[in-house]
Parts: structure tokens; sequence; C-alpha cells
């Protein structure tokens, strides 16, 4: 039995190694780490006017988010944005310099055309592509549903069946 003494505050005194290393791992464990999120209340972030390519040097998290709305509203905007694997690419001057022409490009205005971009492309082309960035996006429908491709007669996987 005896008298219940306050202990110091750990302020007031010197920590020892036991309590140095409890200090140093809450802190540790209780570092908040924080990753770049596009603030779609940013005064302007809904108007497709308001990007711009971004650097071919940034990956794709760094790019700036575009909602999928902002992406849809580009198609009666005067940009034409086209969507491929959540990257948004401006093809508002790329269009007319489009190898395979225009005609196919315009119907994916605000659109996604990822299988269509691969049934055509592949790596060298998506190098070209990437100046064209000026955003990610997520959940932007493509208005066609992709035909299964054909091996020969059988459509491609079909042996599994
Ligand atoms: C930013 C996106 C795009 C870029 C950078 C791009 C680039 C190119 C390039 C460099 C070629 C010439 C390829 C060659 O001569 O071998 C080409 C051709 C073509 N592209 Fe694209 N393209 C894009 C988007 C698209 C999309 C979305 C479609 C379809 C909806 C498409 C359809 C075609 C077609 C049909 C050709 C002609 C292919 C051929 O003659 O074999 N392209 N494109």
């Amino acid at each position: 039995m005896g008298w219940m003494q306050p202990q110091q505050s750990t302020e007031a005194r010197a920590l020892n190694p036991t309590e140095k290393l409890a200090e140093v791992l809450c802190k540790t464990s209780l570092e908040v780490t924080v990753s770049h999120i596009e603030d779609a209340n940013t005064p302007g972030a809904n108007n497709p006017e308001f990007y711009r390519p971004v650097p071919a040097s940034l990956s794709k998290e760094e790019l700036p988010f575009i909602t999928a709305s902002t992406v849809m509203a580009s198609a009666t905007s005067g940009r034409h944005w086209i969507v491929i694997d959540d990257i948004v690419y401006d093809c508002t001057n790329f269009i007319t310099e489009h190898p395979g022409g225009q005609e196919v490009l315009k119907p994916f205005q605000g659109y996604d055309c990822s299988w269509q971009f691969w049934r055509f492309h592949g790596k060298q082309e998506m190098a070209q592509a990437k100046e064209l960035r000026v955003g990610r996006t997520a959940g932007v429908k493509n208005k066609f549903k992709e035909r299964p491709r054909f091996v020969g007669l059988r459509p491609w996987g079909a042996d599994y069946l």
C-alpha cells in the first residue's frame, strides 16, 4: 500500500531509450501519406477548356483527374477528347492529322474508344498519343460493344468451350 504519485510528463524529463523508440514508432505509424487528388470543385475544373496536354514525362497517377461528366461535356465543347484505358486524349488538333482519317475519330468525341484503338494500333501509336494526354478519368462509356475477335473460323479463346 502506498501513495500514488503522478509521473512527470514526458515533455518535462529526458526520455529513456525505450520511450524514445516508442515515440519514433508512434510518429511513423501516424504519419499520413498524401497523394495528389484533383479537386473537382476547383473553379473551371468542370470545363474541358480548363485542361491542356501535360508533359509526356508525367506518370498516369500524376495526371489531373477529370470526371466522366466533364469528359462527356467535351462532346458539346470545342475540344475533341477521346478516352483510351481511362486516359483522356485531346485530339482537337490531331484529328485532322490522324493517318486513319478524321471520320473514324469523330463518333468518339467525349467517349471511350479503348477497344477500337487497340484493334488498329499498338505500342508505337500509343507512344505517339502520349503527348495528347490531358488527364485521367473513370467510368466513361464506350458506345459500341466489342465484337469477338476471330482467329480463323473460331472466336479467340473458343477452344476451351
Ligand atoms: C490518339 C489516338 C490515336 C493516335 C495517336 C493514332 C495514330 C495513328 C497512326 C500513327 C496511324 C498510322 C498507322 C500506320 O500507318 O501503320 C493510324 C491509323 C489508323 N487509325 Fe489511328 N490513332 C489514334 C486513334 C484512333 C482511333 C480511336 C481509331 C478507331 C476508332 C483509329 C483508327 C485508325 C485506323 C482505322 C487507321 C488506319 C489503319 C490502317 O490503315 O491499317 N485511330 N492511327
